[in-house]
């Protein structure tokens, strides 16, 4: 589904991403791990197509982000770190904004709006400008409008922060459910305890490089996620634990 190949990220002369390669497969939930600046955003952002990179290739569904970026686009969806919406829309019309550029029927929108809408306990909310909600508010806002077109691909940066308990928890089963039916999704987070437990395959990157990943459990083996990262964290010669 999505292949980052190689993938080197410069600001200037400082590499935020260096040589990044993995790939993502259908029905895998892929957490991104990290310390913070480690290059998490930035990759997300690479794969997004909203930022340009120095080198590598980003495939989606067989077609490079370079050269065919509508095409990548069309399939997915990015739910950045801090959802900064338009302020001045209502929460519908922000919903209805995202499914006229995806092409989301009328029919199916209402459909999802409001399976999406209840579960999040927004419904009520949809009316008020998005001025007006609260971080979380916002964050389930970008969730269902993540939601709404069915993309294959999910790309989400930090997506539980700001969530409650209840929300946090529906989304880990909306996450399950997408890549059950087929699709996938790659997410950073600095939850260690959740990623343990919901995905499917795992990267930790140090400075710009993966250090190690693979399924959830050969990464973990006996240990929890938390103290392996601490070990790699630790481990000044990290660059050879592939
Ligand atoms: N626009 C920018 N200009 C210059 N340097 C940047 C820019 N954006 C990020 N960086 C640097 O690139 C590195 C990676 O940043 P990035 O935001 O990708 O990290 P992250 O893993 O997402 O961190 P966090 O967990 O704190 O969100 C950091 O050293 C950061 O300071």
């Amino acid at each position: 589904m999505l292949k980052i190949e190689h993938l080197t990220k410069k600001y200037d002369q400082f590499k935020a991403v260096d040589d990044l390669s993995l790939h993502i497969e259908r029905g895998h939930i892929y957490g991104f791990i990290g310390h913070n600046g480690a290059g998490k955003t930035t990759t997300l952002k690479a794969v997004a197509g909203i930022m340009p990179f120095d080198e590598g290739e980003i495939i989606i569904d067989g077609k490079s982000m370079k050269t065919h970026a509508l095409e990548c686009k069309k399939i997915m969806a990015y739910i950045p770190d801090n959802p900064d919406l338009y302020e001045y829309l209502t929460g519908i019309q922000y919903l209805n904004f995202i499914a006229d550029v995806y092409q989301v029927s009328k029919e199916e929108r209402e459909k999802r709006i409001s399976q999406y809408g209840d579960m999040f306990d927004l419904t009520s909310d949809l009316a008020q400008p998005i001025s007006a909600y609260s971080h979380g508010m916002k964050q389930k806002l970008a969730i269902i409008s993540a939601f709404i077109h069915q993309p294959q691909l999910i790309l989400m940066d930090e997506p539980f922060v700001g969530l409650d308990p209840k929300a946090s928890h529906l989304l880990k089963q909306i996450m399950r459910d997408h890549c059950d039916r087929g699709g996938a999704i790659f997410f950073s987070t600095h939850v260690l305890e959740v990623a343990e437990k919901l995905c499917d395959r795992i990267a930790i990157i140090k400075q710009g490089k993966l250090i190690v990943s693979g399924k959830t459990q050969d990464v973990i083996g006996d240990e929890s996620l938390e103290d392996v990262f601490l070990e790699l964290e630790d481990d000044d010669n990290v660059n050879d634990a592939h």
